[in-house]
This record gives structure tokens, sequence and C-alpha cells, in this order.
């Protein structure tokens, strides 16, 4: 379900403009495939919320990040919409969800109505609620919109992405709430050395154990194109390291069109 845009009162920085209503921006509802991670293939629905703490220039999509666009709806309405498709699994992405409070009664409900829920995070906030499966894909260096490679502007958004994009005692404290993937975007081997520091600094500091299959690579590409050029370097990337391969099997058969 496409929804509305241009709707007023969206909050781009992601603080809590939706706290007192308790509603959600809804930038897109809609069932496909899961495309990435360890659940690929499982049909879904996805519920994607719209406004982001950060800004990676790669962002697949731009609408919930850069120039977000929305419907508010209640979380009654959420559930309504999600309930109207033959699903068991929920995938709750945007944008980043978890910067709405509101993403945490969505999660209750979902997990009392028996759901499973996977969430897509950038890894910044702990959420107080259930979540099956968290699919945290904290942001590397190579994520930073710096000013050659801002798609918005001149660079203006790179010292705040870079202050807020890494804090590993958050997603230490992720991967001991959850059961949590660790899905990294690879734009190429010089992303890798900040990979390993970074399991190993959550390795040092999680009372849990971060398994190796725990560790996704995944090509950066927001087009079949794109994809076409990195993902057969970031497998063997995966192979060379030991870690697992994640592709986007969205983008491989719709090329990421809206609603897939
Ligand atoms: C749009 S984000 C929304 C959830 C959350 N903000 C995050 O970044 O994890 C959904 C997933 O797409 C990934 N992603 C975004 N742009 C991408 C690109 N150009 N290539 C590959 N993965 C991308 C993110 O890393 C994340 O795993
Ligand atoms: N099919 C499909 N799978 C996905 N997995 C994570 C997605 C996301 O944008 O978070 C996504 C998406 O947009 N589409
Ligand atoms: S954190 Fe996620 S939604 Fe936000 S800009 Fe990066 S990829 Fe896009
Ligand atoms: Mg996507």
């Amino acid at each position: 379900m496409p929804v509305a845009n241009d709707a007023p009162g969206v909050d781009i920085e992601g603080t809590d403009a939706d706290a007192e209503s308790g509603d959600l921006p809804i930038n897109e509802l809609f069932q496909s495939l899961q495309g990435e991670g360890r659940l690929a293939g499982v049909p879904s629905v996805f519920v994607r919320t719209s406004g982001c703490n950060l800004r990676c220039w790669f962002c697949d999509s731009y609408h919930t990040s850069w120039e977000p666009t929305h419907d508010w709806f209640t979380v009654d309405d959420v559930i309504a919409a999600i309930e109207e498709y033959d699903a068991n699994h929920v995938v709750l992405t945007g944008g980043e969800p978890l910067i709405h409070d509101s993403s945490e009664d969505l999660l209750e409900r979902l997990a009392d109505r028996g759901y499973h829920t996977t969430v897509e995070t950038n890894g910044t906030v702990v959420p107080d609620a259930p979540i099956d499966l968290a699919s945290v894909s904290p942001k590397l260096a190579s994520s930073t919109p710096t000013p050659e490679r801002d798609p918005d502007g001149d660079g203006e958004w790179a010292d705040r992405h870079e202050e807020r994009r890494l804090d590993v005692p958050t997603l230490a404290n992720l991967v001991e709430t959850y059961d949590t993937q660790l899905k990294f975007v690879v734009t190429g081997r010089e992303d890798m050395a900040e990979i390993e520091r970074l399991v190993e600094q959550l390795r040092d500091t999680a009372s849990t154990r971060v398994r190796d299959d725990d560790v996704l690579l995944m090509p950066e590409g927001q087009t079949r194109d794109q994809l076409e050029a990195t993902r057969k370097a970031v497998a063997d990337l995966a192979l060379e390291y030991g870690y697992r391969y994640t592709p986007r099997l969205h983008v491989d058969l719709w090329n990421d069109a809206p609603g897939t």
C-alpha cells in the first residue's frame, strides 16, 4: 500500500514529534519476500516508517531519510493494514523505526497477536519491546555523506552522521537483548578492517556470543546494475573472512521498485 506523500509534520531529525499523538509516520506498507539476511525468501509484510537520525549517502530509502514523506497512521491502523495480508512475518523498517516511541507499542501488539517480527535498524537505539530478530546494520565510515557523496547538498550532514553512526555499548546492548544479525553494507575491501575491529570490540563488550555466522556482508547497490558490479567481490570477501553473505533478492528480482 503506497501511502500519501508530503503529509505535514515530518520530523526529519527523528525526535519525537509523534510521541504525543502516538501515531506513526508511514512511508509504505506492503507484502514481499524478505530480500536480505537470515530470513531471505520468507513472505513478509513490510512496515516502513519515515524519518532517520542518520544520512547514509547510499540510502536506498531516500524518501524516509533525505526527503521524508509519509502519512500518519495510528497503531490500530497499522495493525489493521497488516492483517489484510496472509502473513506470519512482519518486518519493521524505515528510515529508522526505533526513533519512534510508537514502534514499541506496535511491536508489543504484534507479539501479542503471534507475529514473528524482524526490525531493520541502524543500531543506534535500544528499544523496550519484544523483537524476534534484530537485523542490525551498523554504519561504517564509508556510509558518511561527505561533500563529494552527498545526494542532497554539500556535506552538511557529514559531522552529525559521523558522531552518531556507531556506538559500541548500544550495539552490545542490542546483541545481549535480542537474537541479532549484524548486516554490514560493504562498498569494498576497504570496509573490512572496520568490520573486523567492530566485531572484536563487540565480542569484548557483550556478555553473549557473537558468532561469525551472525555477521553478514551485504553488497552496496540500489539497482540491479549497481549490485551486478559489487556482489561478486563482496561474496569473495565473505568467503575469505569466514562471514556470511546476504543477497538483496528484491533488487535482483524487482530492481527495488517501491512496494517490493
Ligand atoms: C533503508 S535501511 C532502514 C533500516 C535502518 N535505518 C538501517 O539502516 O538499518 C534497510 C536496510 O537497507 C540497507 N541499505 C540501505 N541502502 C543500501 C544500499 N545502497 N545498498 C545496500 N544496502 C543498503 C541498510 O543498511 C539496512 O540494512
Ligand atoms: N523485499 C525487501 N526486503 C527487505 N529487507 C529489508 C528491507 C528494508 O528496506 O529494510 C527490504 C525491502 O525494502 N524489501
Ligand atoms: S540509517 Fe538506514 S534509513 Fe537511515 S540513512 Fe542510513 S540506510 Fe537510510
Ligand atoms: Mg530496502
